[in-house]
């Protein structure tokens, strides 16, 4: 599992650490680290260029070590400082030692733009408020030379708490970040900024239940998959209902049950209008005239896809006492007190459009603040909520635990129909037994990687993410 703390977690664990060793011994860490990362990307270090922009905390004083074991090994390395008076004086001083220079921020955009390298050490998690105006132009001539940008930390300008950019920020290639990640790293607007992560181990132990974001990784996903066992049947393995599609959107029907065949559960019912289409499509399914009630006996439901206005529809299965997945129509549809009050779990699976209209705010503010949106949906609605989108994320009900962001995800996802294939997924899931938070993010986790496999660099339609779940599932199995 990776995971990500918040500042005071990070900062209380330095404190911690740092009474245990030696003064400077963890920056030294942290630079060695940096310094190291930087020697990989530039391939040969001797004669090349190399420009630190510095600024007044040890944010600035990790990129001067860095910048001085960089000098030691023969790159021309000149430090910008953004404050002169307030640079880190023992960084400075070493990156003299080592025959590198210092500028003032004059003519900085011009040793900029003829760089090797540019590392950014503006500001790490003592940051406020975003890039001041001295250091935008600096960030601007970064983003146009053709140096690497290697961020220290966290790139300059995002927030390191929410993954909000406002305003102007460095654009790295590279992050090195120390000790844990952070989770601005891992949410986007600002984990594009951040290029690739590079995690530099320094010692830190934040404790376990501190954990603000978590990310499964293949091993994590491999546990939580639902198996079989020798003596199962199709009802203990889990039956999924599926209410959606409309005579105007049979196809969310039939995508909805794909996801669903592929998700673990024995066997996958389905009610609405669209049942001639969704047999005509996969056989398998046990289609039904009548509403939810008399659909017989269901693990869990998946309503909404497609829906149309069929209210009644939504509010006979949120009457049901099994888990229910609501998505699409279903959000609109549902009565907010009819979700708190359930007592079975809830999972509500909407875009960042749908929980604009949820929270009342425009989907833009949704889009920016990601990780407070999803937080704020799942404790207004005493439900897990995963929130989909460039970073999807899943808050557990009440929305006050760590929250998993889905690493897997890729733009090739964000085509018609792929919501309904990631419900019928995610519903099986649910009725195979597994818990609304596990779930929604196994369900996320193979989506996307089924949809990577799929497209393999071209476009891909929703219904070849579905059919590359049982290989996402094969690979996470290894
Ligand atoms: N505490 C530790 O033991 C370690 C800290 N490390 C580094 O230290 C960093 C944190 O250092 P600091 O706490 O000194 O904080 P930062 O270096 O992130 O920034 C704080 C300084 O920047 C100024 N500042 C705040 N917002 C600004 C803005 N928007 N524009 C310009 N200046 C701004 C503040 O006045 C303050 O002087 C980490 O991100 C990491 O890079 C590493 O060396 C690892 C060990």
């Amino acid at each position: 599992m990776r995971t990500a703390y918040g500042v005071e977690t990070v900062r209380a664990a330095e404190r911690e650490l740092m009474a245990r060793l030696p003064d400077g011994a963890l920056m030294q860490r942290a630079a060695a680290g940096l310094a190291a990362a930087c020697a990989d990307l530039l391939g040969r270090v001797y004669g090349s260029r190399v420009v630190l922009l510095t600024g007044s905390g040890d944010n600035g004083g990790d990129a001067l070590y860095a910048g001085a074991r960089l000098a030691r090994r023969g790159a021309g390395v000149t430090a910008v400082l953004l404050s002169p008076e307030r640079a880190h004086a023992g960084g400075l001083a070493a990156l003299r030692r080592a025959g590198g220079r210092s500028v003032g921020v004059a003519g900085a955009e011009e040793l900029i733009e003829r760089a090797d390298l540019v590392v950014d050490g503006i500001v790490g998690i003592g940051g406020k408020g975003g890039l001041r105006p001295e250091a935008v132009p600096l960030a601007e001539a970064a983003e146009r030379s053709r140096a690497a940008v290697v961020a220290v930390d966290l790139p300059s300008g995002v927030d390191v708490e929410t993954g909000e950019v406002r305003g102007a920020a460095l654009r790295a290639d590279l992050t090195v970040t120390f000790g844990t990640h952070k989770p601005g790293l891992l949410i986007d607007p600002a984990r594009e900024y951040a290029g690739v992560v590079r995690l530099v181990d320094i010692g830190l132990a934040p404790p376990a239940d501190a954990t603000e974001l978590e990310a499964l990784q293949h091993a994590d996903v491999a546990r939580l998959l639902p198996l079989p066992s020798p003596e199962t049947d199709k009802y203990r393995r889990g039956v999924v209902g599926i209410a959606a599609g409309s005579a105007r959107y049979p196809g969310a029907a039939v995508l909805a049950v794909a996801g669903a065949l592929r998700g673990g559960a024995g066997a996958v019912r389905y009610v609405g209008p669209a049942g001639d289409a969704v047999i005509a499509r996969f056989p398998e399914t046990l289609v039904s005239d009548g509403g939810p009630k008399k659909a017989g006996r269901v693990q869990a439901w998946v309503v909404g896809p497609g829906a149309g206005d069929d209210a009644a529809t939504v509010a006979e299965v949120l009457a049901a006492d099994v888990p229910v997945l609501l998505d699409a129509d279903g959000l609109r549809l549902a009565h907010a007190d009819a979700v708190r009050g359930r007592t079975a779990p809830t999972l509500m699976t909407p875009h960042a459009g749908e929980a604009a209209a949820l929270l009342g705010i425009s989907r833009e503010e949704v889009e920016g603040a990601r990780l407070a949106s999803v937080r704020e949906l799942a404790g207004r609605y005493a439900a897990t909520v995963l929130l989909k989108g460039s970073t999807t994320l899943v808050a557990g009900a009440g929305g006050t635990g760590a929250v998993r962001v889905n690493p897997t995800g890729t733009g090739w996802l964000a085509t018609a129909g792929s919501g309904d294939v990631l419900s019928g997924l995610a519903g099986s899931l649910l009725a195979a037994g597994l818990p609304a938070l596990d779930a929604a993010s196994v369900a996320a986790y193979l989506h996307g990687l089924s949809a990577r496999f799929a497209a393999d660099g071209a476009p891909v339609g929703a219904h070849d993410v579905a059919e590359g779940i049982p290989g996402a599932w094969r690979d996470v199995r290894g």
